[in-house]
């Protein structure tokens, strides 16, 4: 019950999963890839996911983006199972691949193309609406101006905060986002949390963020999942409770720095484990 005495309902679940078990091959190459996960995240939840090499972190995401079926136990996305229902999702990826006959604003708009229920009314909008969204968020990644260009005309870091564009430009309610940072040099990849953290802060899509660099997860995420070496298991569900916005200066403070130390320890037992 609540204060007020009204009954009080569980709070709305984006992503679940159920016992569910990851395994690839047949035969005697067969191998555990994922051990029983139960996992829940909220709408708006910021997930990092950390964890030694071939732990299981970018399975999680093919699970959760319908890319990849359970081998046992079920996913559940906005209380159906995973494909049952439409719900938007955005992606990047350590490579921002970029058609390179199109420029930078059709690529951004290219999931408006595809993705229901935007690709209808597509071409009717194109001009308006959708253009202006474009704009927006490339004015909000520091792109203003380079709509036209080509994506051989950008530098790695542009085409990843353009990939970023691509990945909001249809509203998702779940962002997936596996190393997407991991190219880059150490000033870029810093400038791009704060720009992550501010889209973030916007329109709250609930994000899982798959990362090996520690400061990273620690600078964005509202939680952070540690797994264990494969066959993968979520070892640590640890809540970061760092005010936002997060600065670089945050992650220079001891409560921050310890926080990082804690998961390197722990990732480094689970690789010895
Ligand atoms: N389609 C597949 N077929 C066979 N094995 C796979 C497949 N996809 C992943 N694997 C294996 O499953 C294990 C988990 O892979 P996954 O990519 O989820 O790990 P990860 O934690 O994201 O790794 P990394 O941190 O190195 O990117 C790895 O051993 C990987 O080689």
């Amino acid at each position: 019950m609540t204060v007020d005495g009204s009954p009080s309902s569980p709070p709305a679940r984006i992503v679940h999963l159920e016992d569910v078990q990851v395994r690839f091959g047949t035969g005697k190459d067969a191998f555990l890839a994922l051990d029983r996960t139960n996992l829940t995240v909220h709408p708006g939840d910021f997930v990092a996911m950390v964890g030694p090499s071939g732990c299981g972190k970018s399975t999680i995401l093919k699970l959760v983006a319908g890319l990849l079926r359970p081998t046992e136990g079920n996913v559940f996305l906005a209380g159906r199972e995973v494909g049952a229902k439409q719900i938007g999702i955005g992606m990047a990826f350590q490579n921002p691949t970029m058609l390179p006959w199109l420029t930078i604003r059709e690529n951004i708009m290219l999931p408006l193309k595809i993705v229901s229920p935007y690709a209808e009314t597509f071409r009717r909008d194109k001009h308006t609406l959708f253009r202006d969204r474009a704009e927006a968020l490339l004015s909000k990644v520091g792109l203003v101006g380079f709509g036209d260009r080509r994506p051989w005309e950008l530098s790695g870091g542009m085409l990843q905060r353009a990939s970023l564009c691509r990945a909001l430009i249809h509203s998702p309610k779940l962002l997936m986002l596996d190393e997407p940072f991991g190219a880059l040099d150490q000033f870029t990849r810093e400038e791009l949390w704060s720009i992550l953290q501010d889209l973030w802060m916007d329109t709250r899509p609930t994000v899982f963020l798959v990362t090996h660099d520690l400061r990273e997860a620690a600078f964005l995420a509202s939680r952070i999942l540690v797994m264990s070496a494969r066959p993968g298991r979520v070892t640590e569900d640890r809540a970061v409770a760092f005010a936002r916005p997060r600065t670089l200066e945050t992650s220079f403070e001891p409560d921050f720095a310890a926080l990082t130390n804690d998961l390197r320890r722990m990732i480094a037992e689970a690789r010895r484990g």
